[in-house]
């Protein structure tokens, strides 16, 4: 179980090594498993990286029969909401990755719907047993990753993998997101923050402050923290170790 920083100087440079160096695991992994179990994240960063791999794959090994993709967290609004990460990331991996809508597993959207909890449980035998090779991850400002907030009722310990969450402080207020400890149910796990605003979560999650839920992110066996230099701003010295 180990823990690397990777600095790198902006935004840009975040979304090509990232989309780079996930496609490289991918087809490494492949390589030995019939199935490999991403589970993807909504954010700009991520967005970015999303359409640089897009670009890569017609150039590269990756065989997109054996993928399944999974979310760490949606927005609970109607399923074509331009809002809803999987959409954002679907549509920007689809141009060049053709995958089975079997192996999308997308969480449920709103439509219809009773409400997110209900849905979050359907998630949650969706997902049953599934290990993650590698999970990607935004944080916000305030420390949240996937749709666990601090000072909120969805950082509360539970039973479940999955949950509804409603009152978000990030809008929309309502959301499924999958439990920290589900999050973790990971071989790898990649963080993406860039940005000035994401300096004091960062520093304060790599520091160990239990406030915030980005802290209590771990991998089984690896997480790396993909960072640009303002994000990693207020880190101390020793993290500041390059690519
Ligand atoms: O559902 C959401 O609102 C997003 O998934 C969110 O959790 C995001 O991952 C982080 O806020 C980082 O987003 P940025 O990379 O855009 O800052």
């Amino acid at each position: 179980m180990y823990r690397r920083t990777i600095r790198l100087d902006d935004a840009d440079e975040v979304a090509d090594v990232v989309a780079r160096r996930l496609l490289d695991r991918i087809v490494e992994l492949q390589d030995t498993s019939a199935q490999v179990h991403i589970c993807l994240t909504g954010g700009e960063t991520a967005n970015q990286m999303y359409e640089r791999f897009a670009a890569l794959v017609p150039d590269s090994a990756l065989d997109a029969t054996k993928l399944q993709l999974w979310w760490g967290d949606e927005r609970f609004v109607p399923a074509t909401d331009a809002d809803r990460n999987s959409l954002q990331a679907v549509s920007r991996l689809a141009r060049t990755v053709s995958i089975k809508s079997a192996d999308i597993h997308m969480m449920p959207a709103q439509d219809g719907r009773a409400d997110s909890h209900q849905c979050a449980v359907e998630y949650e035998a969706e997902l049953g047993d599934t290990v993650f090779d590698i999970t990607l991850l935004g944080i916000g400002a305030d420390g949240h990753v996937g749709s666990i907030f601090p000072d909120h009722p969805s950082f509360e310990p539970t039973n479940r993998q999955v949950i509804g969450v409603t009152d978000s402080p990030k809008p929309p207020s309502e959301r499924i997101s999958l439990t920290i400890p589900t999050i973790n149910r990971s071989e790898e796990i990649w963080i993406i923050a860039t940005g000035a605003s994401k300096a004091d979560a960062v520093a304060r999650a790599l520091e160990g402050d239990a406030a915030l839920p980005a802290s209590h992110v771990q991998a089984r066996e690896a997480t790396y923290w993909f960072l640009d230099a303002d994000a990693a701003a207020q880190l101390p010295e020793p993290y500041n170790c390059a690519l």
